[in-house]
């Protein structure tokens, strides 16, 4: 729907704060694709390639300036279109990303708090024309998000970050999500992953269709 040249694939995101549960369900998504017959390729921001991956180790590990973690995180975007995403679409198929864009506008904009036109100049940049056909932001409280992280992981420098860095991302994620409420669905990740994964199978289902 979005992109400027008609493609035959189409291009889902995933967002969310750390511990929201999206990556739970990416794998769930990729399923129900490929059982109604869609070739699916499943990727990540940072990351989705050899360079990309690199970057994604020191976004993750070192800490750096602020507009230097932007650049790098558009980097990472712009290999991840060039060698993943754009031929993916090109063949047909339905590209799956754990984040994209609005991440760069959630985290360092509302987290970090750079500049948005800044960000706006990069996306600019990097994709000009091409957008999700459909964002899934999985929305939960900073509590629930947080308890979930707690019990599973060792945190990276992202996870780390205190509850008013998340509270400004998800505020901005959700700010984005009024903007573009044609692109942008926000699952209730509160519910239990069983019901979640129903909501997804009918906001899927339209898509397929
Ligand atoms: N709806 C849910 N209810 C309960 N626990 C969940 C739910 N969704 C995810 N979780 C759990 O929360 C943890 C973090 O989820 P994850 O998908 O890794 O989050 P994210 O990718 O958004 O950081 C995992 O242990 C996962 O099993
Ligand atoms: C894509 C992107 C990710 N990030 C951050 C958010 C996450 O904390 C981190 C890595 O994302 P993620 O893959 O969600 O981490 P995990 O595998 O631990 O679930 O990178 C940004 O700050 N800006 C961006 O543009």
């Amino acid at each position: 729907m979005t992109h400027s040249k008609a493609v035959p694939g189409k291009f889902i995101s995933f967002e969310g704060i750390d511990g929201a549960g999206k990556s739970t369900h990416i794998g769930f998504v990729a399923d129900y694709l490929a059982s109604r017959g869609k070739t699916v390729v499943s990727s990540r921001e940072p990351g989705g390639t050899a360079v990309g991956e690199k970057l994604r180790d020191l976004l993750l590990h070192e800490k750096m300036d602020l507009e230097t973690e932007a650049l790098l995180m558009f980097a990472s975007r712009r290999e991840h279109i060039a060698q993943v995403i754009a031929p993916g679409l090109a063949r047909g198929d339905w590209v799956l990303s754990d984040r994209f864009t609005d991440a760069s506008f959630a985290y360092q904009g509302g987290g970090r708090g750079l500049d948005r036109a800044k960000l706006e100049a990069l996306e600019n940049w990097v994709h000009p024309h091409l957008q999700p056909d459909l964002t899934l932001l999985f929305d939960v409280p900073l509590d629930v998000a947080r308890a979930r992280l707690d019990a599973t992981r060792t945190l990276d420098k992202f996870e780390q970050e205190q509850a008013d860095f998340f509270s400004a991302c998800r505020k901005e994620y959700l700010r984005r999500a009024a903007q573009f409420p044609d692109r942008i669905v926000v699952v209730d990740s509160t519910r239990s992953i069983e019901e979640t994964r129903a909501f997804l199978a009918q906001v899927l289902g339209k898509l397929v269709a």
